[in-house]
């Protein structure tokens, strides 16, 4: 391969290159054993599960603005739900997770009984539209949208009062499966609202911060 010019006016040697690869390494028995069953949880069937740049992203966010209430529409069978564990036996928070698949569900509880994190995640069975409304009012600190792609934009207009000034709205499949319209148009024109697509080179993540 021909060397790179170097000096000014040439390619820029860091930006030009792939993106350098991130790796997620357990820093105690605790966050192997949740990588582990994250490990074997791909060996089973999977449903549009977010990728590890995807997951690695959710832990990091919820760790950062130590998250005490996470609510996630779209279970599934609880990938995403193991990465927030690794954040959340941290923060010290639960996960309020929903799906409207039972068998989906009992594939999640097995997950999360070989991660060891039953204690840090509530499961929530049927339409997320009805029972995510009826959470208390704890302020929800980050809300993960990653249920069926038409009602992202109900979700937000059903879920958006609970979620705490400051809080997270991260939404996947901001770019493939193609994203609801009207959700796109929900969080990129209101005064209220601030965000930013990231991870676009795979399905896509909206972060959204509800201003303060
Ligand atoms: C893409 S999967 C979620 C993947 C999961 N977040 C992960 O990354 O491991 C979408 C899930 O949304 C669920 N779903 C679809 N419509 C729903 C609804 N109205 N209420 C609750 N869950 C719903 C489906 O059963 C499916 O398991």
């Amino acid at each position: 391969q021909e060397p790179r010019p170097r000096g000014r006016g040439g390619p820029n040697p860091v930006s030009d290159t792939t993106t350098p690869a991130a790796v997620t390494l357990p820093k105690d028995d605790g966050e192997a054993r949740i990588l582990d069953a994250i490990q074997q949880a791909r060996q089973g069937e999977r449903f549009a599960n977010v990728s590890d740049a995807d997951g690695r992203l959710l832990r990091q966010l919820t760790e950062a603005i130590g998250a005490q209430r996470v609510v996630e529409l779209g279970t599934s069978t609880g990938e995403s739900a193991l990465w927030f564990s690794l954040a959340l036996r941290k923060t010290g928070g639960v996960l309020h997770t929903f799906d409207i698949d039972p068998d989906r569900l009992a594939v999640a509880r097995e997950n999360f009984r070989r991660a060891g994190v039953e204690d840090l995640i509530v499961i929530h069975e049927g339409d997320a539209h009805v029972e995510a409304p009826k959470l208390d009012d704890q302020p929800i600190d980050l809300l993960f949208i990653d249920a069926e792609k038409q009602g992202y934009d109900a979700y937000l207009r059903e879920l958006l009062p609970l979620v705490r000034p400051g809080g997270l709205i991260l939404a996947h499949n901001m770019r493939r499966p193609a994203p609801n319209p009207a959700y796109l148009e929900a969080i990129t024109s209101s005064p209220d609202l601030d965000t930013s697509f990231l991870l676009m080179d795979g399905a896509g993540m909206g972060m959204t911060l509800k201003k303060r």
